[in-house]
């Protein structure tokens, strides 16, 4: 079943989806040893496999029940009331109980509300998802009744083992290395001009591997060294992000900021003073503030209290320290009313001052403006709601976007917070950085 917000319906939805969630026995090791992270990635099929790990928890999928296309501003509400029409015509039984079981939607929407890239929302056939230590199975299927509990063995596609992409040759995407120098000191002259506080500058690089890519191959890679990442997989869409923009889950909300920058040296001594000299860099303390406002201001409508932290941490990832601080919320319930789905949350906080900048509207505009490129959907929301409304959405950054028509070819994309202190020089290398998991993830070292 497929539609999309613009073009008529091809079959109608929804149709009525019979949804089972069982609990499975926890999932066998590689090797026979202690359950590992790639466990749940091991399960996936290579044909359009749907993720969203960390590790080792999280939700894997196959199979399309339903997938709807959208575009546009309305992206997200398109989206959003195909789902509720999914979920109001499914019988579920759901036999655990836990965020994640039941019925659930894998989404990606692209940055911007012009870009053809609009978005897709993936309902699966099958789901498998661990949550400390429980492990559980839901099946979605046309059958109009609720049969026998499914089982894994049934309903998992033979195991084959990812094969490598062979060499991957890169070259520069829509702007040149040297032009995106230029475009970074086009943001400072706006900065400065007093156009905007901040803007986040991005570039794309072209991936081309000799074989065509399974991106199982990229995931579990990407799970097993990027463990404080989420790993997803959507249409194509795949990464590993340290940004979670919300995590709705029974009436509380949080979201991981990052925004601020130095490279990691591979010295664990020099990047033990990196890190002190990132918390004290009132250029990286500024990017970051701009993030955590814009991150604070968009939930607080929604939030009957919320945490917001004086002083951000320092993340520690294989390629980079950040600056990253966790914004929390309860919701409030207006009388009479349900909570917003994590899919509005994600709507309403799209796209924060950490991929955008601020003023919004205005940083929006410069991008479009002096970037060259469509960002399609990277930096843009990726990650699953339930039935309940609740979900994770990360913002897809450390992402490539896979060609549809060309299993070959691949965009990677990263971009860099500029303010009125940023060095153009500086921003190409940082972004070398953030290009450097899906460059890993290609590897076969
Ligand atoms: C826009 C990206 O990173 C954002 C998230 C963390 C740190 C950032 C920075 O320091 O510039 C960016 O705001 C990217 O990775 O493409």
């Amino acid at each position: 079943m497929s539609t999309s917000s613009t073009a008529p319906a091809r079959e109608p939805l929804p149709r009525a989806l019979v949804v089972r969630t069982v609990a499975v026995d926890d999932l066998p090791a590689r090797d026979g040893g202690s359950p590992d992270p790639a466990d749940l990635l091991d399960l996936l099929p290579a044909d359009a496999p749907l993720a969203w790990v960390r590790r080792g928890d999280g939700l894997v999928a196959w199979g399309e029940a339903a997938r709807v296309e959208v575009h546009g501003a309305d992206r997200f509400a398109a989206a959003e009331r195909a789902w509720h029409e999914v979920v109001a015509h499914a019988i579920v039984r759901d036999e655990v109980r836990l965020p994640g079981t039941g019925p659930v939607a894998f989404a990606s929407f692209a940055f911007d509300d012009d870009s053809a890239a609009g978005g897709v929302l993936v309902v699966p056939r099958v789901v498998v998802g661990r949550r400390d230590g429980r492990t559980w199975l839901t099946t979605l299927t046309d059958a109009g009744r609720l049969g026998a509990a499914p089982r894994l063995r049934d309903v998992a596609p033979p195991r084959t083992t990812p094969a490598p992409p062979g060499e991957v040759t890169y070259r520069d995407g829509a702007v040149d290395a040297d032009d995106w120098l230029d475009v970074v000191a086009r943001g400072v002259a706006a900065i400065r001009a007093g156009d905007v506080e901040k803007v986040v500058l991005a570039r794309d690089v072209e991936a081309r591997t000799s074989r065509p890519l399974d991106v199982r191959w990229a995931l579990q890679r990407l799970a097993d060294r990027y463990r404080s990442c989420w790993t997803f997989s959507v249409d194509g869409l795949v990464g590993a992000t340290p940004e979670l923009l919300v995590r709705s889950e029974r009436g509380l909300v949080t979201s991981r900021v990052l925004a601020g920058t130095i490279r990691r040296t591979g010295d664990d001594a020099a990047d033990m003073g990196r890190a002190a000299i990132l918390a004290h860099s009132s250029k990286d303390l500024e990017e970051h503030e701009y993030a955590v406002a814009s991150v604070a201001r968009a939930l607080a409508p929604f939030c009957s209290s919320s945490n917001v932290p004086d002083v951000p941490f320092v993340l520690s990832l294989p390629n980079v320290l950040h600056l990253a601080s966790d914004v929390t919320g309860v919701l409030a319930t207006p009388a009479g009313d349900e909570h917003p789905t994590s899919l509005a949350l994600a709507a309403a906080l799209h796209p924060t001052a950490a991929v955008c900048g601020t003023p919004t509207e205005a940083a929006r505009r410069l991008i479009t403006r002096v970037e060259g490129m469509d960002r399609g959907r990277y930096a843009g929301p990726v990650g699953w709601l339930g039935a309940d409304g609740d979900g994770e959405w990360g913002i897809a950054l450390r992402s490539a976007q896979l060609d549809p028509a060309d299993p070959h070819r691949l965009r990677l994309f990263a971009g860099c917070g500029v303010v009125a202190a940023s060095d153009p020089a500086s921003e190409l290398a940082e972004s070398r950085a953030k290009l450097e998991p899906m460059r890993f993830a290609l590897g076969s070292d």
